[in-house]
């Protein structure tokens, strides 16, 4: 299978997403075109550095470049302020110039905080995004969305700032602890179940084996990226149709907080379980059929998912609580909770217009299970 290029057009803010088989080995020639003589800094974690590393720097070094590496904790709660900090003083310890060049080498927890370290470094320095899970190879690495966590809230703190190139890489998704790989098949349906009902009864079929056949997989990331390239690129910085991208996410980072950003639950898993609510919801307002929401959740249940609350292991807040962290979204407005429903699969379509009984109901129906 070919490498394939989708590229995100945003004027002078504009680069490729390269994806295909053996791109991590191809990384040094496929970055030295924009680093010159300049010097390379790598974040990434220390389960990816153990699997990849490696690799990734002699690639780099064959290419004429050096590199040092920075391998924070793995997980969740990595997207705080102190990695945050730890990895801002670690560039600056390294004397990481303007025009030097940041690479993130991992999934979207080092995506998000690496690329928020370089947003802010020096008011801004390039970083190339190298996604090494499912979800950030179909989702974190493109767009520009960076930042870290709060305990209020998911990704309160952050900034818009690009990437000047993705390198996703399929093979390195062998690697992958299976809950991950799962995990990141949340954010692939979302892109069907937003818009494009074709992928998503394509995905009923081709999502059990996409861990098994490259070619699916490839298809699938590709399809993905395509999809958000193409929104961000009418509307960068949410201003209207990239919310569409939110779906699930409302109820998602609220669950995620109630959890404390722990392997309680993953963010592609509350992705899945938020994907299920908002058809729920939408067909308890009448919006869509009841066949929807039933058919989100079997597929979930078939992927080997969670589609419910009940699936949460441990004990959650009350509906109150978790209707009060959703009131932290950055969808809200003037007080108003903002939701992504859908008309039907691949109909989606963003709200305030919502019963706050409907939404106390299918949040009840969901902890039932
Ligand atoms: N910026 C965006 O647009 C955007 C989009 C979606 C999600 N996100 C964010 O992404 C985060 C979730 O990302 P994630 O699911 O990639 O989680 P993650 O980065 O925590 O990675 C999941 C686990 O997989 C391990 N791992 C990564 N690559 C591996 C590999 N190739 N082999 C073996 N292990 C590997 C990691 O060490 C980690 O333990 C959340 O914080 C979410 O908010 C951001
Ligand atoms: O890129 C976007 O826009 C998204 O909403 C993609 C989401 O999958 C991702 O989780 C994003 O980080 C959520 O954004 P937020 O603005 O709700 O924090
Ligand atoms: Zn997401």
């Amino acid at each position: 299978m070919s490498i394939e290029t989708v590229r995100v057009d945003l004027g002078t803010r504009s680069y490729d997403v390269r994806i295909g088989q053996g791109l991590l080995d191809r990384a040094g020639a496929e970055i030295v075109a924009l680093a010159g003589k300049r010097r390379v800094a790598i974040v990434t974690d220390t389960t990816v550095a153990a699997a990849h590393l490696p690799r990734l720097i002699a690639s780099l070094n064959t290419a004429g470049l050096q590199a040092e590496a920075l391998a924070l904790p793995a997980g969740e709660a990595t997207k705080s302020w102190d990695r945050l900090g730890q990895a801002v003083e670690w560039l600056i310890a390294q004397r990481i110039e303007r025009k030097d060049l940041v690479i993130a080498l991992g999934g979207g927890v080092i995506g998000d905080l690496a690329g928020f370290a370089s947003a802010i470094l020096r008011r801004g320095v390039r970083f190339v995004q190298i996604p090494t899970t499912l979800l950030a190879q179909v989702d974190s690495s493109v767009g520009g969305k960076t930042g870290i966590n709060s305990p209020q809230g998911k990704n309160l703190i952050g900034a818009f700032h690009q990437p000047s190139l993705v390198l996703a890489d399929i093979d390195v998704l062998g690697t992958l602890a299976p809950r991950d790989f799962r995990a990141g098949y949340g954010e692939v349906a979302k892109y069907g179940l937003l818009g494009d009902e074709g992928f998503f009864e394509w995905l009923e079929t081709a999502g059990p084996v996409l861990a098994t056949d490259p070619e699916a997989l490839q298809r699938a990331v590709r399809h993905s990226v395509a999809m958000k390239a193409g929104i961000v690129q009418r509307d960068e910085t949410e201003q209207g149709e990239r919310a569409l991208l939110n779906l699930g996410h409302t109820f998602g980072h609220a669950l995620e907080s109630a959890t404390g950003y722990s392997d309680r639950l993953l963010h592609g898993e509350g992705v899945a379980i938020g994907c299920t609510l908002a058809f729920e919801l939408s067909a308890r307002l009448g919006l869509c059929s009841q066949e929807a929401p039933s058919r989100v959740a079997a597929h979930f249940a078939a992927m080997g998912m969670p589609a419910r609350i009940a699936d949460i292991p441990g004990d959650l807040p009350g509906d109150e609580a978790l209707i009060a962290l959703m009131g932290q979204d950055k969808k809200v407005m003037d007080g108003k909770l903002r939701f992504i429903l859908a008309r039907g699969i691949g109909q989606s379509f963003v709200t305030d217009d919502v019963d706050p009984a409907a939404l106390r109901a299918v949040l009840a129906a969901s902890r039932r299970g």
